[in-house]
């Protein structure tokens, strides 16, 4: 029996895509950590081969293979092939759950197996969402091991020319050990979409993002972000070992206003997060290390 939401989401058809999986193989080449590495203004990671590849610059491979003429409106692909076609046209990448057994080292060559294991529909404070989880496995041969979670939520269009409707503020209730300050600047944003070959509109049209999508600026990316709170936490202490890392985007960072990286560490936890200029929320996430 399909099942209408109220937003005329009809669940039970998208859930059929539950289990779909893909499976793709590619060689873990140090060219994109050098780049990255550019991008970031950071000598910090090797990109000898069998250096072991940084926490989460695995973003950097498996990039979509879409032609052009494959893509929607947003930049997306086209949905209804691996992921399901959601009729809310604002996609955004929300969060997820890194496990890493062993890390992956350039120059290996990994498989990563996909599967959709979970389309939700929500009522959230700021309108209609679904959730579409991604699980990824991925394995190197020689030993690389991670279990990746992956949220991708989509919300319902705005009406052209107006602001959507804004998630709300939260304040972080931790006090941060290290903080660090960045304008994320076209440049910036350019090169982290060129290197995850990821042509979502909202991240560098932006006609297309204030007018079509309602934010009032582009969106800084979810990966760059989260990278970022890894980034600076290796800077703040060198030498850990991230075992796990888990983190939720609450509210949207956009170009127009510089923001903060920040962390704290308690034992064997570190707390991360991102605040937007006026210090909200923008981003929680926590790392296990060793
Ligand atoms: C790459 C790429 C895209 C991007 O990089 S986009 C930029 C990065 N992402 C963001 O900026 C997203 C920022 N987050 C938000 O705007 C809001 O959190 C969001 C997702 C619109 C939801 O806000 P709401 O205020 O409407 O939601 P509620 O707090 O009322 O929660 C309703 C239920 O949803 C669950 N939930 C909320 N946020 C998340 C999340 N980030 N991850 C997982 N689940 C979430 C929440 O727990 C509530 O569930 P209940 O079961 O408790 O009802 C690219 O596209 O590739």
């Amino acid at each position: 029996m399909s099942v209408l939401q109220p937003c005329e989401v009809d669940l039970s058809a998208l859930q059929k895509w539950e289990g779909r999986q893909q499976l793709k193989t590619e060689v873990i080449h140090s060219r994109p950590v050098v780049a990255m590495a550019a991008t970031l203004d950071k000598e910090l990671f090797s990109s000898e081969q069998g250096a072991c590849l940084a926490p989460l610059w695995h973003w950097l491979y498996f990039l979509p293979e879409t032609p052009s003429a494959g893509l929607a409106e947003d930049g997306h692909p086209v949905l209804g092939g691996f992921l399901p076609p959601v009729p809310l046209s604002r996609r955004m990448w929300a969060g997820g759950r890194l496990e890493i057994g062993s890390p992956l080292r350039i120059g290996e060559s990994v498989e990563r197996l996909s599967e959709i294991r979970s389309v939700r529909y929500k009522e959230g404070r700021s309108g209609p969402l679904v959730f579409v989880e991604v699980h990824h496995h991925f394995e190197g041969e020689h030993g690389g091991s991670m279990r990746e979670e992956h949220d991708i939520v989509y919300r319902q269009p705005v009406k052209p020319g107006t602001p959507g409707t804004a998630p709300a503020a939260q304040q972080p209730d931790l006090q941060a050990q290290w903080s660090v300050t960045v304008t994320p600047d076209p440049k910036l944003l350019f090169r982290y979409s060129a290197l995850t070959f990821n042509t979502h509109r909202i991240h560098y049209d932006r006609s297309y993002c204030n007018n079509v999508e309602g934010y009032s600026g582009l969106v800084v990316h979810g990966p760059l972000l989260a990278t970022l709170l890894l980034v600076e936490a290796g800077r703040a202490i060198p030498d850990i070992k991230v075992l796990s890392f888990s983190f939720r985007a609450v509210s949207p960072i956009l170009d127009i206003n510089d923001f903060t990286v920040n962390g704290r560490r308690d034992g064997h936890t570190l707390s991360l997060w991102i605040a937007n200029h006026r210090g909200e929320l923008a981003m929680q996430a926590e790392a296990r290390i060793r």
